[in-house]
């Protein structure tokens, strides 16, 4: 399994009259499969998640990845790091599907013909089967979650970072996408609003005015969040 520390993390952001706190000063040690972060809306859970690929760096403190520090050492974190967001139009950028799957897997499979082949099997195994024409632009929410998910698998990450990846699904798509990510052999690090979703994982943080409020057992941390709420 994968290691993410957060060392004495601290992110600010530029105001019109000085600087705001986002996330209070935070110490992590991530070593769990399924680690999910809950929370109020504005609370910092899409800031502490976006630390682990750079998306957001640090502005005290450091965050390290397996060893590899983000900020020094990004282009090898962000090979590990797959991030799947909330509209997967946010990281759908070939024309087709098949195409967008292709892309992902340009690292493992050098020739083009076959790496097309191995996007149609990959199509496939995630359900879409016969999608490898289809525009990204034109698929179903559900859908194009599928596709995001199976173009960052692709990619054979080893953490997989998930902002909110089923809050525009509806319940049957929101509760497929949720299954497979929780079936993902990669460490998953995942911000969700989905409190059975959350139930499911090994460790849950509950971040609340920029600090991590409460760590440990998912039914624990939600039963605090539900009477504080
Ligand atoms: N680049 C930025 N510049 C200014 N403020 C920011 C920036 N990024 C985040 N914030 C602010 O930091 C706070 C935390 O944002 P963040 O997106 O991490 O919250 P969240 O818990 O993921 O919220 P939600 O559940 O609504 O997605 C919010 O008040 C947000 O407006």
């Amino acid at each position: 399994m994968s290691e993410i520390h957060l060392e004495q993390v601290t992110v600010t952001v530029p105001t019109h009259d000085g600087e705001r706190e986002i996330l209070h000063e935070t110490t992590l040690h991530l070593v769990e499969q399924r680690i999910v972060l809950i929370g109020p809306n504005g609370s910092g859970k899409s800031t502490l998640a976006r630390l682990v690929n750079g998306l957001v760096p640090a502005t005290t403190g450091r965050v390290l990845v397996d060893g590899l520090d983000v900020a020094r050492e990004g282009r090898d974190v962000r090979r590990r790091v797959g991030f799947m967001f909330t509209d997967p139009s946010a990281q759908l950028v070939m024309p087709t599907a098949r195409e967008d799957v292709a892309l992902s897997l340009r690292r493992q499979v050098r020739d083009k013909a076959e790496r097309l082949a191995s996007a149609d099997r990959v199509l496939a195994d995630f359900g879409l089967e016969g999608f490898g024409d289809r525009s990204v632009h034109a698929l179903s929410g559900g859908e194009g979650q599928l596709l995001a998910l199976a173009g960052v698998l692709a990619t054979e990450p080893s953490i997989l970072v998930a902002d909110e990846p089923t809050t525009l699904l509806d319940l049957g798509n929101s509760r497929k996408i949720g299954g497979l990510l929780l079936g993902i052999p990669q460490q998953l690090v995942l911000v969700t609003h989905d409190l059975e979703l959350a139930a499911r994982c090994d460790r849950a943080l509950l971040v609340r005015g920029g600090r991590v409020e409460r760590d440990g057992i998912p039914a624990e941390v939600i039963e605090h969040y539900r009477r504080t709420a």
